[in-house]
């Protein structure tokens, strides 16, 4: 017999997503989509999970913010290597009888709106997915997206230069502190919605700069899993080492007010921000679209990663996210 709450479910996503555009020349409906790239661009991919439990809970992130996290940290990976979002593929795994609830269909819309709030905002076609039950009581999400860079074009982790410099966009340890506090009292964060105020229930991914940066900077690498680890992975994708002033560290004002704004800063993940490196020549603008950008610290030729203040360099330990397998 049909599962009715599949199909109800995939017909409502197809009527929300329906949309004109000229890269997806086929969306929702038939066995695969269809895109046509630009004429001379070459197609990005990255794949992220949004899983319960590990990257959200349901008492404490509210469902738009979910919804709009899923697709965030997608849209983030575009960012961070200069492309422009093409298509979004959503699989979603969604416990047994989850919709026969009254609960169960709020949180499904809300996590509907969520993401296609975003992917409105940033004009980012919903051109297919999976929709299942899940086996267990989680519910499991997948977003793949694709983008576009003019050939040749994209930024990398693996191409930062002894000499360069080193720059962050906006500011960082926000998401984490603001993630302590959901923590602590998720009721307060129940009607969050989506401003900058929030940069854990609702990062912005630096679409715009992370373009901008395709002619500017030398690499790449957007911050999801926090600065010293993911400095640590653009240094030895690129085989050079690091110098980080701490005092330079742009800190969110969350993480300011918090009992440890640097740890926010340096290991706290899920910013969203981009970290990027441009030769000591290059004319890097003190912002863009409105985001500030900070330089940080330097490449180095030898392939130690420091965090110098008071006068005193210390090695910088990656002491960010890393899941436990
Ligand atoms: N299960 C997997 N199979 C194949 N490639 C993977 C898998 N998991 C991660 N990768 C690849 O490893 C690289 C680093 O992944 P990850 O640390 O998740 O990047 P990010 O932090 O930007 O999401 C990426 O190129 C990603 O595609
Ligand atoms: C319930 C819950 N626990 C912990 C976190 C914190 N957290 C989860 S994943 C993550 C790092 C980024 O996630 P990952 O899956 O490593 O993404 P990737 O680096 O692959 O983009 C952080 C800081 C969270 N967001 N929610
Ligand atoms: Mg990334």
């Amino acid at each position: 017999m049909a599962n009715t709450g599949e199909l109800a479910l995939i017909q409502q996503i197809r009527q929300r997503a329906a949309h004109r555009s000229g890269t997806v020349r086929l969306g929702i409906g038939d066995d695969c989509a269809v895109l046509r790239p630009p004429t001379g661009h070459d197609i990005l991919v990255t794949t992220d999970f949004s899983l319960e439990g590990r990257h959200f809970r349901r008492d404490w992130h509210p469902a738009v913010s979910v919804g709009h996290r899923c697709l965030a940290r997608g849209l983030s990976d575009l960012a961070a290597m200069g492309a422009k979002p093409m298509a979004a593929f959503l699989s979603l795994a969604l416990p047994e009888g989850l919709s026969k609830t009254a609960t169960g269909r709020r949180w499904i819309q809300g996590f509907l709106a969520g993401l296609m709030a975003l992917a409105d905002a940033t004009g980012t076609p919903l051109a297919g997915g999976d929709t299942a039950a899940a086996p267990g009581e989680a519910i499991l999400a997948d977003i793949v997206l694709l983008g576009s860079a003019p050939r040749g074009s994209e930024l990398r982790r693996s191409t930062a230069r002894p000499g360069d410099s080193l720059y962050v966009t906006g500011a960082l340890g926000g998401a984490s502190a603001e993630f302590q506090a959901l923590a602590a009292r998720p009721q307060r964060f129940r009607r969050a919605i989506a401003d900058a105020a929030h940069p854990h229930l609702f990062p912005i991914p630096r679409l715009a700069a992370g373009q901008r940066l395709r002619r500017l900077a030398t690499a790449a690498i957007d911050l999801s899993d926090g600065l010293s680890t993911d400095l640590r992975h653009l240094c030895e994708e690129s085989a050079v080492g690091a110098a980080v002033d701490a005092a330079a560290l742009p800190i969110h004002p969350l993480a300011q007010a918090s009992a440890s704004p640097l740890d926010h800063a340096l290991n706290g993940g899920e910013d969203y921000e981009l970290l990027f490196t441009a030769s000591p020549t290059a004319r890097v603008p003190k912002q863009i679209g409105g985001i500030p950008i900070t330089r940080i610290g330097q490449i180095t030729r030898s392939r130690g990663i420091f965090l110098s203040g008071n006068g005193e360099d210390e090695p910088l330990r990656a002491a960010g996210w890393e899941h436990r397998i």
